[in-house]
């Protein structure tokens, strides 16, 4: 596989207003990136547009070398793992953690089919992967926002993607949750056999020193991209909010201050 993510001069244009203008985005393998952008820049269109769920206006998308146009994009999901919090209101609360991992595999919201034992195997590993394999017999509805995330990572996990796409998984956190739930992702992006992983944010703290590429999106376009370090500094920051800040660095995560 050459490229997990290829997006060429694409555009999405709805009722006469620019959502997404000229994203050009390259993806490689090993690499895992962080999305950050205010409220409104175009973060969730841009990863419906890599999902297929909705279709560009003009330019090119090709994700896990499939080609937009020319590919089944029912059977490319198949390798896409995607927890956003659209999908934690579909689960149905009364299923038991471990159900819900094993869910993954089928790319349900619900079991339909009968789950092999090691099915159940496998979603053990991923809980314990997670830090969560506690919640294997607890209802769903019953666990903390925290400890739903990690089922739904593990979750997202289940169907071995190639691509797994983190939608503002800390949103309602509290910071000892997100902390606990990034140094799970740190850990689970750090293996060997890892998917690509893309995490999208708002704060700039918690791009992990794994997500060694950032991407920063600002009113539907993209605002800056490259490695971490270069792209996270307080120059080009101050420039994407519009507002004097300083960033310093604290063990490899950026962390900014506004300076008045
Ligand atoms: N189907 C649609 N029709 C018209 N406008 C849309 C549609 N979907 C999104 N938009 C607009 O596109 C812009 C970008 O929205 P998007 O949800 O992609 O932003 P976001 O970066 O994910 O925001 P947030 O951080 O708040 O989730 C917003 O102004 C939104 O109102």
């Amino acid at each position: 596989m050459n490229k997990v993510i290829d997006i060429q001069n694409v555009d999405w244009r709805r009722d006469g207003n620019v959502i997404l203008s000229e994203i050009n985005w390259q993806v490689n393998r090993r690499e895992h990136w962080a999305v950050l952008g205010l409220n409104g820049s175009g973060k969730t269109t841009l990863l419906n547009i890599i999902n297929g769920y909705i279709w560009p206006t003009s330019g090119k998308v090709s994700v896990l070398d499939q080609h937009f146009g020319k590919t089944d994009i029912r059977e490319l999901r198949k390798s896409i793992g995607w927890v956003s919090s659209s999908l934690q209101e579909k689960i149905n609360g009364m299923e038991y953690g471990e159900n819900v991992v094993v869910s993954g595999k089928y790319a349900s919201i619900g079991l339909y089919e009968q789950p092999a034992a090691d099915d159940y195997q496998r979603a053990r590993e991923l809980m314990e992967q997670l830090g969560c394999s506690h919640l294997a017999n607890r209802k769903y509805q019953t666990c903390s926002q925290g400890e739903k995330q990690k089922i739904l990572i593990a979750r997202g996990l289940m169907a071995s993607p190639d691509l797994l796409i983190l939608d503002e998984p800390t949103n309602g956190l509290d910071f000892i949750s997100r902390e606990g739930l990034l140094a799970a992702i740190q850990q689970l992006a750090a293996q060997e056999d890892a998917p690509t992983i893309i995490f999208v944010t708002h704060h700039i703290e918690e791009i992990l020193p794994i997500f060694n590429h950032t991407l920063l999106l600002r009113h539907g376009t993209v605002f800056n991209q490259g490695k971490t370090k270069d792209v996270l500094t307080s120059e080009s920051l101050s420039h994407f909010f519009d507002i004097p800040l300083e960033v310093s660095w604290r063990k490899n995560r950026a962390w900014m201050t506004i300076i008045a």
